[in-house]
């Protein structure tokens, strides 16, 4: 019974869901894929925390919309590497919207066994543009390879660490967009003790406090330059 009560949209998800694709529009193909993706999520949810339980009134707009709104920032990207996906936002849903784009492709990086198990589930049955890799950011660099177009990360770490995890990716010509809530300032103000960065900010589209940080140049402060009281 609870089973097929998840499955079902309630009225209030029914209405965010209609927000959510106002403000990100997406194809009727690409809707068909994200209502399957949302259904999985929800049948999952009850056994497997994938999102915090409080936002799944709002799982459109608080996560979906979230992860939909950084296609418009690089729409020519097809390959793109999301770290530390977890339930998969915003990978999964980049992965369903890339689905009829011919080549792209989105590695979905995720260390804990049982989530890397729910994201192939929801890319099998999506049949979204992903590869799932079962393992830790400092061990996929080399094993991704292929040229990288976007590397994104929501809910994963500070903003200091994030640019570390981005860096090998930025480097090789790719862009990093993060998506990071109300403190952006000053965890941009800890990153750029340790890092030469340009960052442009985006608002959220999806309103609340949420910002995106895009990165297209990360180089290493060199360290003599950080005084003894600033270093981690
Ligand atoms: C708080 S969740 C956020 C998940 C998703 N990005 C979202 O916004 O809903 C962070 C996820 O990153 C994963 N993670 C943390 N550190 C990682 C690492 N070093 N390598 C791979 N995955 C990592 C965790 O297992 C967890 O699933």
């Amino acid at each position: 019974m609870a089973k097929a009560a998840a499955h079902t949209l309630s009225s209030p998800l029914l209405s965010d869901k209609a927000t959510g694709l106002a403000l990100t529009p997406v194809s009727s193909e690409t809707e068909a894929r994200l209502d399957r993706y949302v259904a999985l999520l929800l049948e999952w949810q009850i056994k497997t925390n994938l999102v915090a339980p409080s936002t799944l009134p709002n799982l459109w707009t608080r996560h979906v919309s979230d992860s939909l709104q950084l296609l418009s920032l690089v729409p020519s990207a097809k390959t793109w590497v999301d770290l530390g996906s977890g339930g998969g936002f915003p990978g999964v849903v980049l992965a369903c919207a890339l689905a009829e784009t011919p080549g792209a492709n989105v590695h979905l990086v995720e260390r804990n066994a049982k989530k890397a198990a729910f994201l192939r589930e929801a890319v099998r049955v999506t049949s979204a543009s992903a590869t799932v890799h079962l393992a830790g950011i400092g061990d996929i660099v080399d094993r991704i390879g292929s040229r990288v177009d976007c590397v994104t990360a929501r809910a994963l770490a500070p903003l200091h660490q994030l640019v570390g995890f981005a860096e090998p990716f930025v480097s090789s010509g790719a862009k990093a967009l993060f998506l990071k809530g109300q403190d952006v300032e000053a965890e941009l103000t800890e990153a750029t003790k340790y890092w030469n960065i340009q960052p442009r900010l985006h608002s959220s589209r999806t309103g609340g406090h949420g910002w995106i940080v895009e990165l297209d140049r990360i180089e290493r402060r060199n360290p003599s330059a950080i005084t003894h009281g600033d270093r981690a």
